[in-house]
């Protein structure tokens, strides 16, 4: 039996072969770490073999690090994530990546990025060189930058005149993503800090305003009271345009492949509850034309989600086949008898206890045929999943497992998903849930989980869910 250095290399060889194989058989890049980022270097993952193979490569790069690294280095890998995260804050609030950009593939000294955006040239250089050991950024000549793949993503696209010009505007009409690293550095990470102090006060109850955040702010609220507070509502605008940038992360047709839409006849109602700025059924709408949708939210969102539609997919305001409508998922459902619920990324934003109340209300409104459409991550286990604990066979419960030697679950190939498990934690006092906590919740609010769709390049981070209604509540 080989090491298992040994067998990470043979993982690495055979995937890498196989990735450049798949790509150069369907016309995919292999994806350059020097280059701007752009969404069509991503579609080799959709492929199931490519996808495959690159989370493996990954995976496998990540187990061997582990390994040969001295273990402080790693440990202080996360240790200091707050520094990573400082430096990445600065960077983004200062507009260093679109003033690379402007600067052409030769780079910036650090002395010009100063003169644009004001900070001290000594400090730019130090933010920048912890990040570009992490090639986020490259120093290509002592002192002068230049983007990566990966700093490119923070591109809000706009002109730095205009960004200096107008910084309250920033993240409006950008791509988003960078709203939503903007909401993680700031609120998330300034409650994050707050973490320890709030588990263990034995006073800490499971109410969702006994988060992180609501020790961070000193008040008693909900993440979403937070953001309704009037000089809090510039964070929910970019909260909202961020979430609308998470599709960015994920596959473009997440929301097509969540559930078999043509099944469902002409003139059947569709509601996304708690649906944002109804990014989820754009693409759904556009394709599915003689669905009857409608996007339910908070007053504020539902305001915002106009101005995304208006300028997305004005005629199917104007048809009125799809409606934005103000309600709240703690008061009854008013649409009776819908086709499908959607909740997608809500659960996780709550608690068991309010995740009750939400569950229930939809239960009620349900007629024998309303699908429930559950999109939220499932945790799975960072170890092997007998897939004994839910008594009974669910189709795609059980997530697929990576091969040995590497961690069951991919590692930290899916940090993501548990990133998000914890970030709703320090908002929220929420959750992400394991199969087992998800199949429990619904059993107690009147739902019988039927199905997990997985998508095979991506193991956590867009599985969709369905559940029936059972008999009796
Ligand atoms: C994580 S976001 C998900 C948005 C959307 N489903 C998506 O995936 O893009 C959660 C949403 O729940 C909404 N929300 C929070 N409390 C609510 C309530 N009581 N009633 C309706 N929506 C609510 C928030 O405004 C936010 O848009």
């Amino acid at each position: 039996m080989s090491s298992p250095a040994r067998q990470l290399l043979a993982l690495i060889s055979t995937s890498l072969s196989t990735l450049e194989n798949t790509c150069a058989e369907k016309g995919f890049n292999i994806p350059d770490l020097h280059a701007a980022f752009d969404p069509a270097s991503e579609a080799f993952r959709a492929d199931p073999v490519a996808g495959e193979a690159a989370n493996v490569l990954g995976a496998a790069a990540l187990q061997l690090a582990a390994i040969f690294l001295p273990p402080h280095v790693s440990l202080y890998h996360n240790v200091s994530g707050y520094v990573r995260s400082a430096a990445t804050r600065v960077c983004i609030e200062s507009n260093v990546t679109e003033i690379l950009r402007e600067g052409g593939p030769n780079g910036v000294h650090v002395n010009d990025i100063a003169a644009k955006n004001g900070l001290d040239p000594r400090k730019i250089g130090r933010f920048l060189r912890i990040l570009a050991n992490h090639h986020i950024y490259r120093e290509i000549k002592p002192n002068v930058f230049t983007n990566t793949r990966i700093s490119s993503m923070l591109d809000t696209l706009k002109p730095t005149a205009e960004l200096f010009a107008h910084p309250e505007q920033k993240h409006e009409n950008t791509p988003g993503l960078t709203a939503m690293t903007c909401h993680h550095l700031d609120e998330g990470y300034k409650s994050a800090a707050y973490t320890w102090e709030t588990v263990s006060d034995p006073n800490t109850t499971d109410d969702t305003t006994d988060s992180p955040l609501s020790r961070w702010t000193g008040r008693k609220e909900t993440v979403w009271d937070f953001y309704q507070r009037p000089e809090n509502l510039d964070k929910y605008k970019r909260f909202n345009i961020g979430m609308h940038g998470v599709k960015a992360l994920q596959p473009s047709d997440v929301c097509l492949k969540a559930f078999d839409w043509k099944s469902l006849a002409k003139g059947s109602v569709v509601v996304d509850v708690g649906g944002g700025l109804g990014t989820a059924c754009l693409p759904v709408a556009r394709e599915y034309p003689d669905l009857q949708i409608i996007v339910q939210d908070l007053p504020t969102v539902i305001e915002n989600a106009k101005e995304l539609w208006q300028k997305e997919n004005p005629g199917a305001l104007e048809s009125g086949r799809v409606k934005l409508e103000a309600h709240d998922f703690f008061q009854p459902q008013p649409h009776r008898g819908a086709d499908v619920f959607l909740l997608k990324q809500v659960l996780h934003d709550w608690p068991d206890a309010s995740c009750v109340p939400i569950l229930r209300h939809l239960r009620e409104a349900a007629s024998p045929t309303t699908k429930l459409v559950i999109m939220d991550i499932l945790i799975p286990f960072a170890c092997h999943d007998p897939g004994a604990h839910l008594g009974r066979e669910i189709p795609g419960a059980v997530p697929k497992e990576a091969p040995p030697p590497l961690l069951a679950n991919y590692g930290a190939v899916n940090e993501l998903a548990y990133n998000a498990d914890l970030t709703m934690l320090i908002f929220a006092n929420a959750q992400e849930r394991t199969v087992v906590e998800m199949d429990d919740l619904l059993r107690r609010t009147g739902w019988e989980l039927t199905v997990v769709h997985r998508r095979n390049e991506d193991n956590t981070f867009s599985q969709s869910m369905e559940a029936i209604p059972v008999e009796k509540l």
